[in-house]
Formats: C-alpha cells, structure tokens, sequence
C-alpha cells in the first residue's frame, strides 16, 4: 500500500497516517485439549514477539499448532472444562481481553465470510460506516482507497457471490475480506492463511500487499502460512517455524534461517526454495523427521532462545492506539436494516423465487379446491371436510412458506454475524431488529398475496370484508411465526446443518396437535399440552371459526361444534400472535448466546 497518493495526486490523511507500534509479545504459552485419548499438548510453553512495521510469518508442520497460537495471541481462545490455556499474551506489554483486541486489532479469517449478494464496495461501505469516524464523504473517499488500494476497482460492483449467486474469484475474495478488516486502519492485523486456496500470483499480490501496509504505515501483521513460493518467502521479516508445538526457529526471514538450520546441519540446497525445504525437514509424517526434531528444539534453545528473550525485553510498551468506533444502537440498527433489505432484494431465492412460488402454489391450489360450496350452497359434509381440509393444508403452506426460506439462508449470514458481531461493528439486538424488521416484510406480504389468489377461487365466506381481513391477518401472523421459528432454529443449533435436518422435524407434532387429523378433544392428556404451543391449532381454529361463521341456513351439521375447539376466533388469534412473541424471544435470546455456544 503506497504512501504516494492517489490518481489526483491528492495525498489523503487516511494513507498518510503512521500508526505508533504494536508490538505483540507471548509468554510460555501453553494450550492443552481434553481428547478421548487423554489430555493433548497443542502448545509446550511457547514465547516470541510480533513486531511493529514487520510481516511476521507463522509456519510448520501440519498440526504443529500454528492456528491454535494465532487464535491464542488474537483472544479467540481461553481455557475451558475440555481446554487449559496458561501464559501471557501482550500488546506494547500491556494485556488486553478480546474486546480490547479490537480496539488496536483485527482477525481476517481462512474462509472467506461475506454476504453473497454485496458488492466489493457495499462490504466496504459497510464497514466503513461501522468501523470508521468521519463524514459520509470522508468515509466514501476511504472505501474509494480501499479499492484502490486493494486493486479491486474492476470488480468493486461486482457481487461477492456464492452457492446461489456468481460472483468475483477466490483472489478478489480474499483481497475483500482483507479490505473490510483493513478499513478502520488497525495498528496489527492476524491472518489465518491468508493465500489457501489461492494461485502463486495471487498469493504474492496478497503477502505483498499486507508487506507494504506493515512496511508505510508501521503496522504488526500476522500471519499462518503453507508452502508459501519462494517469492513470497523472501519477504517475510520475520519468521517462526513450529513443530510439535514448540519453536524451532524465531527469528528475521530470508537467508538468516537458512544460516541457523545449515549451523545445527541441515543445509538447504542451492537451488531449492526454503520453505520447501524447511516444510520438507518439518513434516512430522516423515521418521528421519521426528528423529531430527529434538536436533531442532536444542538448536532453537542455545543459538536463539536467548535472542528471543531480549527480544522481548526490548518490545515496545507505548500506549496503544484506539481505532474503535462507537456508534449508537438506532444507527447499527439502520444499516443492518439497509443491507438486509439490498439482500431481499437481490437474493433470487429469497424474493423472486418465492413470489413466482406465492403465486403459482395458490392457483394450484385454488383450481384444486375450486369452488367449494358455501352455507347458501346446500352444501354436503363432504364440502365441509373439504373445506377443511384445504383450510388445514393452507395455514401449512402459509407457514413454511416463510420458514423454508428462513432455514436456507439463515446459516450462512448467521456466520457473518459472528464475524461481524465478534469484531464489535454491532451488538446483538440491532442486528435482530434490523433484519427482523426487513425479514418480517416478505413474511407478512406473501401471505397476502397469496390469499387474495385463492380466497375466491375456493369460495371462501366473503359475507363482509372483515372476514376477508381475518382470514389475511391470521396468514401474516402465522408467516411471522414461521420467521420466528426460522430464526429460532438458525440460531438454536451450532451447526447449520443440524438446523436444517431438526426444524422441520418440529413440525410433525405441531401438525398432528392441530387438532386436523385427531379431535382437539380426543387428545391423551399426557401429550394434550402440545396443542398448546402448536402455531397450527391456532390459525387453523381461527381460519375455520371465521369461515363457518355467519349469518343464513347452515350446514348439515355445525363444523365448528365438530370441531371441538375450545377458543374464539380473536382469541386463537391473539394465542397465535403470542406464539410468534414466544418464537421471537426465545431466537433472540438463543441468538444473544451463540458466540459463546459457537466457541
Ligand atoms: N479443540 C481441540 N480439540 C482437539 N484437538 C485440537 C483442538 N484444537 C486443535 N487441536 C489439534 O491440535 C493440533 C494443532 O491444531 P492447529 O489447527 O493449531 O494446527 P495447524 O498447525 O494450524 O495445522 P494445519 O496447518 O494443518 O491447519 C492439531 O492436531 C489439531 O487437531
């Protein structure tokens, strides 16, 4: 990132900003799992420095334990009933929790975790908006650099893309993500392997990239790496290999790691590249290897330890920089709203393809009820079950209708939640209320369209237009239960996949109790109270009270009486409008523990 201005010439304050240095150092770190087996050492009391201005390289062996310590020296780790984690972990010498980790510092992750339907600069923008102080034009003029910075301007309005929409490359993915954590100029960035997945070109872009960020601004970045190229091995500053989880060097890059390997006699060959070589030494598949290791560990422990020590004695200890920005609630809530409503827009799953299904499944449905005949049509007990039967089957359909699609996307935003809510651009209950707000139109809207398709088609009672107004309403309120009940399972479950597979399961009693295919009053009182929390007996109670009452000759026999129901048509509605509270809450609740569950 040059320091040289941009196109205009015009040098902006956000790139001539030299942040003062953080140095991040670790003491006798130790990490230890519960296992099956027994207790695992992942990291033996490890120490070192990441310094100010540098581009710090972690690499090892597969396993050594490199994701572990980054995560370690990032806060994302600490002890628990099945992990011990001991030792210290300090900035400018001073400790700091997770939350004060984001006030000087970011975490880019390995996956890639964007909203599919964004553009390079809404992220961007985003995050600027959330992560930076400044006038809306200052804030544009910053996401204007980032692009540019990042040499994303042929893609900036492109979408991220993903399963169910195309969009830009792995490289640009990545360089995206990189950017959105870059945009609020932290003093120290940590990367979890920044180039997987990526071609040597791309790769080098991104290590030189982030080289020249530490390099002109001063900044301590940190980083997991594999197999990097030879190229990209020459610009590291400085260099940490692991295995076992214990150092075997620590140290500047280049040819000095060279030198101390060929010292303790392990001479990389001429042409080879080094950190082929070095992965080569250090995989712990190999016999020779693991042979070889307590070479390494002495080597490490008379020519470098001590260096290591001084190093971190001469660390830097100034006060740390403060890139945190606080933003009011009303305001998060605002631009969650706004971005929810850009992915409604945009997501083909989530609003065209559910118009079209809207549309379509109610004339289906209409054409295969067409017509029922009314209390003024003589009508039959078969009418009568019929027309239960499509009031049942449509307070379903008016249900998943919502859900389904609930189920489907909420997983993936749910780990852009957690990234985003992790490194504090929102709390909690912004991100609820402003995706609650927008998520609850589409629930609330397709019911009604729906309705208006099929409620003549099948003849249903129109004796005023407040029935029809009835029958919408309680549609909506069971849509917005089934987005409760989505929400509920999107974040009840820790694996998206788990959600998917159990909230439908869910409904299969919800159903049976409805008291559709078995008497209201036919219930074992052992299992009767499942009615009670069922959204199914409530609208499908207040759909057939509404139906069948009115004024004028009657059916053969009174259905409702049939029916056996137990509430009126507003109360049932009111149970049900409490249901969809009841969902809500609980999904918000579940949704306010998840960070912690997910850890
Ligand atoms: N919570 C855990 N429970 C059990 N084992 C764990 C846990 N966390 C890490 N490990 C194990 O600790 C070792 C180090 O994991 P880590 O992810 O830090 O390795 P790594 O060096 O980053 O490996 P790779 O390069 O393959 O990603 C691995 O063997 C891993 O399986």
């Amino acid at each position: 990132m040059s320091d040289t201005g941009s196109n205009t010439g015009k040098v902006t304050p956000y790139r001539m900003d030299k942040t003062p240095s953080v140095d991040i150092i670790f003491k006798d770190i130790r990490y230890s799992v519960s296992t099956k087996q027994g207790p695992k050492e992942i990291l033996k009391g490890v120490e070192g420095v990441c310094k100010s201005g540098q581009l710090n390289a972690i690499l090892g062996s597969s396993g050594a334990g490199k994701t572990t310590l980054l995560n370690i020296l990032c806060q994302r780790i600490q002890s628990t009933k099945k992990s011990q984690l001991s030792g210290e972990v300090l900035a400018n010498k001073t400790p700091f929790n997770a939350q004060q980790f984001n006030k000087f510092a970011t975490y880019v992750m390995q996956d890639d975790i964007l909203l599919e339907t964004m553009t390079v600069k809404e992220c961007f923008q985003f995050a600027a908006n959330l992560k930076t102080n400044g006038t809306a034009k200052e804030k544009n003029d910053r996401v204007q650099e980032m692009v540019k910075q990042l040499k994303l301007e042929r893609c900036q309005n492109t979408f991220v893309g993903g399963l169910f929409v195309k969009g830009i490359s792995g490289g640009e993915r990545k360089r995206t993500s990189i950017g959105y954590e870059l945009i609020s100029d932290p003093a120290a960035i940590f990367l979890d392997e920044p180039t997987s997945g990526l071609d040597s070109f791309t790769a080098y872009s991104i290590i030189e990239l982030l080289r020249r960020y530490a390099h002109n601004k001063n900044k301590t970045v940190t980083f997991t790496i594999h197999q990097p190229s030879s190229d990209i091995w020459d610009l590291f500053d400085r260099v940490m290999l692991m295995v076992e989880g214990r150092f075997i060097y620590q140290g500047p890059g280049g040819i000095n790691v060279v030198n101390h390997f060929s010292s303790i006699g392990f001479q990389c060959p001429q042409y080879s590249n080094p950190a082929d070589y070095f992965m080569s030494i250090m995989h712990a598949e190999s016999d020779a290897n693991v042979k070889s290791y307590p070479i390494y560990f002495q080597g490490y422990d008379t020519k470098l330890k001590s260096i290591v020590s001084s190093d971190i004695q001469n660390a830097h200890d100034g006060e740390l920089p403060n890139k945190q920005v606080q933003t009011s609630m009303l305001y998060q809530t605002g631009q969650i709203a706004m971005r929810q409503v850009r992915i409604l827009q945009r997501n083909p799953l989530i609003f065209k393809a559910r118009l079209i299904q809207s549309i379509i499944i109610s004339l289906f449905i209409g054409a295969i009820y067409w017509q029922i005949p009314g209390p003024n049509d003589n009508p039959s007990q078969r009418n009568v079950n019929d027309k239960n039967g499509f009031l049942f089957f449509w307070c379903i359909g008016m249900f998943m209708m919502t859900l389904n699609p609930c189920i489907l996307t909420f997983p993936s935003e749910r780990a852009v939640f957690l990234r985003e809510e992790n490194a504090q651009l929102y709390t909690v209950s912004p991100y609820f209320f402003g995706k609650f707000i927008v998520d609850a139109f589409p629930a609330a809207i397709f019911p009604l369209i729906s309705c208006l398709i099929v409620y003549w088609m099948v003849g249903l009672n129109d004796e005023n237009a407040g029935k029809v107004f009835f029958f919408i309403l309680v549609c909506a309120i069971l849509g917005l239960t089934g987005l409760g009940l989505g929400y509920l399972g999107g974040s009840a479950f820790s694996d998206a996949q788990m959600a998917i597979a159990v909230t439908p399961m869910l409904l299969m009693p919800f159903m049976l109790f409805a008291g559709f295919y078995k008497n209201a009053s036919d219930y074992a009182a052992w299992i009767g109270w499942i009615q009670y929390i069922s959204p199914f007996k409530y609208a499908f109670q207040a759909v057939t009270i509404n139906e069948y009452s009115y004024d004028g000759p009657g059916y053969p026999q009174d259905p409702i009486k049939q029916l056996n129901f137990d509430q009126g048509m507003w109360s049932s509605l009111g149970s049900l409008a409490g249901l969809f509270a009841g969902f809500t809450i609980i999904s918000f609740i579940f949704l306010a523990t998840l960070k912690k569950r997910v850890q």
